[in-house]
């Protein structure tokens, strides 16, 4: 009885699951790899993969574009069989999403590989992140983003802080368990505020001294433990410039994977036109100023190359498209335009 009533719900599971679209069935999926560790590993066999070494994605340059190429599982052990535990290696893998005729997407770090033994193989270079994101296609940077992070998380919680002892991963690298203590570890990521001050008329980006020169952008910090999101908001435009935010509005979110995977949660926020004198941080700001709409209009087309004036100053220059910054200014502009024209 049990088995026709168990045939019966897999059939009623399947039809119902048939009336769904690609996308809940893909989200279905994953997570279904997620929980079931057999299933996940069958999966790997039909998998493409990412690779990484020590955290840099490999890119294969065509013509003018860098692509980043998906390796087959038989791909993946024609360059594994060169080492001495290869099946051991596919389960170092982590999954990072599937097609939408759900094959499986893994990402895997070949640190301890000869880097330039892969490139010369496969016909590509591992690539800092930080150049990464910048020069691949629009799509591919959280992919790449969200992978790096990942494959950071588990280099980093290899051992329980409890115990000591090792942590081992599931297959899809969705969490690390450590068997001694039965502490449960999952990948963690930092909630941080990036706000876009306004007085109305003008709006207020910063540098740090770590900046490319001439970069400037909205402020930015890290949800302290208990906070929301409005406080922090207060909290670090009063730290970092010295004045009261009156109100904010929320705007977007992206996963950020420096300095290690934050959650940017982008907002606008006003501060009274008569209270606009700034009071700088000059502990974590070198710079800090309000810029009208004309100049924040020349700054969004200006590139980082032609910002160096000939006396050797450079002209401010913004955070390119990837990055959410680069959205809460032009937002501002297109509010700005719409309130002038
Ligand atoms: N995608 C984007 O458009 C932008 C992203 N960001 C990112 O936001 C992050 C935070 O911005 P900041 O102004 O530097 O933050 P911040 O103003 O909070 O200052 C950084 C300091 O906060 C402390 N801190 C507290 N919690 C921390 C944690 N979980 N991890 C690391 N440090 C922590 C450290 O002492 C650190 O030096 C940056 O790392 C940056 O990568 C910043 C601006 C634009
Ligand atoms: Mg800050």
């Amino acid at each position: 009885m049990a088995v026709v009533y168990q045939a019966l719900h897999r059939r009623v599971s399947s039809l119902v699951c048939r009336l769904h679209s690609t996308y809940v069935r893909k989200m279905r999926y994953l997570n279904q790899l997620k929980e079931d560790d057999s299933l996940c590993r069958q999966a790997q066999a039909s998998g493409a993969f990412y690779l990484f070494h020590n955290l840099s994605p490999f890119l294969q340059k065509v013509g003018k574009k860098y692509l980043v190429p998906q390796l087959s599982a038989a791909e993946m052990k024609q360059i594994l069989e060169k080492l001495p535990e290869a099946e051991q290696w596919l389960e170092k893998s982590v999954l990072i999403g599937c097609s939408d005729e759900h094959r499986p997407h893994f990402a895997l770090d070949l640190g301890a590989l000869d880097k330039s033994a892969i490139e010369s193989e496969l016909q590509g270079s591992f690539t800092d992140l930080r150049k990464a994101l910048f020069v691949v296609d629009g799509k591919d940077s959280p992919l790449l983003a969200s992978a790096q992070s990942l494959l950071q998380w588990h280099d980093s919680h290899q051992y329980c802080s409890k115990t000591g002892q090792p942590t081992q991963k599931n297959p899809a690298g969705s969490k690390r368990v450590c068997h001694a203590s039965g502490v449960t570890y999952y990948p963690q990521m930092s909630p941080v505020v990036i706000t876009l001050v306004s007085d109305g008329s003008r709006c207020l980006l910063a540098r740090q001294p770590s900046f490319p020169q001439g970069m400037f952008t909205a402020l930015s910090g890290f949800c302290d433990m208990g906070e929301n999101v409005e406080e922090t908001v207060r909290r670090e435009v009063a730290e970092e410039v010295g004045l009261e935010v009156e109100s904010l509005r929320y705007s977007a979110s992206q996963h950020w994977p420096f300095p290690s995977s934050c959650l940017m949660i982008a907002c606008h926020a006003l501060v009274g036109a008569q209270r606009t004198e700034i009071s700088m941080d000059t502990l974590e700001l070198e710079e800090a100023r309000w810029f009208g709409l004309e100049e924040i209009v020349e700054g969004l087309k200006r590139e980082p190359r032609s910002s160096k004036q000939d006396d050797g100053s450079f002209l401010p220059w913004f955070p390119p498209k990837q990055a959410i910054a680069h959205q809460l200014i032009r937002e501002w502009v297109q509010q700005q335009s719409a309130q002038t024209a």
